[in-house]
C-alpha cells in the first residue's frame, strides 16, 4: 500500500490552507512547501477562473497574497510563449505544471564575457547555460539565486501551458538579463488579473492608444 504523504491535499484551496498553516511561523520548511506544491494533482475546475491567456506573452494572475508571506500566481503561457531571463529577487521560487508542460534553461550568473570551452567558434556569450530541463504536468521545479539564474517557456507550437508559482518573500521587481551581455535590468513583475478578477481600469490602460 502507498505511503500517504502527511498532508495530503486535494482541492486548491486544500492546497492554499496548508500553505497558509506552512508559512504561520517565521521558520519556514521550503522542503514541507515543495512537498505540499507537489502533493496537490491539477484539476481545471479549480484553477480556470485564473487562467486567463494573452496572445502576445504569458500573463500573471494572482491567485492568493499569502498573508503577506508569499504569492500564489497561475501563469498561462500561450504557445511559444516565454520569460526573459530572470532572477528572483532574493525568494524562493516553486513552480508546479498544472497543465501541458514548461522547458526551463538554468543559467550561471553574468561573468565577463565567458568562452564556451565546447564551442570555441560559438560567440562568447556573458551567460553560460548550465542545464535544460522539461517539466510535465503535476511535475515541480525550485530554484532561487543562489542556484543561477533561468528563463521559463512554453515549448510547445500547439499546446498552452498553465503554471502556479510560490514566491516567497513575495516581490514586485526582480532582475532581467541581457544573454550577451549580461546587463542587469529592474523589470516591475505585474498582474494581468488579481484573485480571479480583471478590473476594467487595468483593461482601459491596456486599450491600444486611440
Ligand atoms: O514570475 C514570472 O513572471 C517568471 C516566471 S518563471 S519563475
Ligand atoms: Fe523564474
Amino acid at each position: 500500500f502507498t505511503k500517504s504523504p502527511k498532508h495530503q491535499v486535494l482541492t486548491l484551496q486544500d492546497l492554499i490552507g496548508e500553505l497558509h498553516q506552512a508559512f504561520a511561523t517565521d521558520l519556514v520548511d521550503i522542503d514541507h512547501v515543495q512537498e505540499l506544491m507537489a502533493s496537490y494533482k491539477s484539476n481545471p475546475a479549480d484553477w480556470r477562473r485564473y487562467a486567463k491567456f494573452d496572445r502576445h506573452r504569458y500573463t500573471r494572475n494572482l491567485v492568493d497574497a499569502g498573508n503577506g508571506k508569499f504569492n500564489l500566481i497561475v501563469l498561462c503561457w500561450g504557445e511559444g510563449h516565454g520569460s526573459a531571463i530572470h532572477d528572483h529577487a532574493n525568494a524562493h521560487c516553486v513552480m508546479k505544471v498544472l497543465q501541458g508542460e514548461l522547458a526551463e534553461v538554468r543559467y550561471a550568473w553574468p561573468h565577463e564575457k565567458q568562452l564556451d570551452a565546447n564551442n570555441p567558434t560559438k560567440e562568447p556569450s556573458a551567460i553560460y547555460e548550465i542545464e535544460r530541463n522539461t517539466f510535465g504536468q503535476n511535475s515541480i521545479c525550485y530554484i532561487n539565486d543562489s542556484l543561477g539564474l533561468h528563463r521559463v517557456e512554453n515549448p510547445s507550437t500547439v499546446n498552452p501551458a498553465v503554471s502556479l508559482h510560490l514566491y516567497s518573500p513575495p516581490f514586485t521587481t526582480c532582475s532581467v538579463f541581457n544573454k550577451q551581455t549580461g546587463q542587469r535590468t529592474a523589470c516591475k513583475v505585474t498582474f494581468w488579473s488579481k484573485f480571479g478578477e480583471r478590473r476594467n481600469r487595468v483593461i482601459q490602460e491596456e486599450r491600444d492608444p486611440e
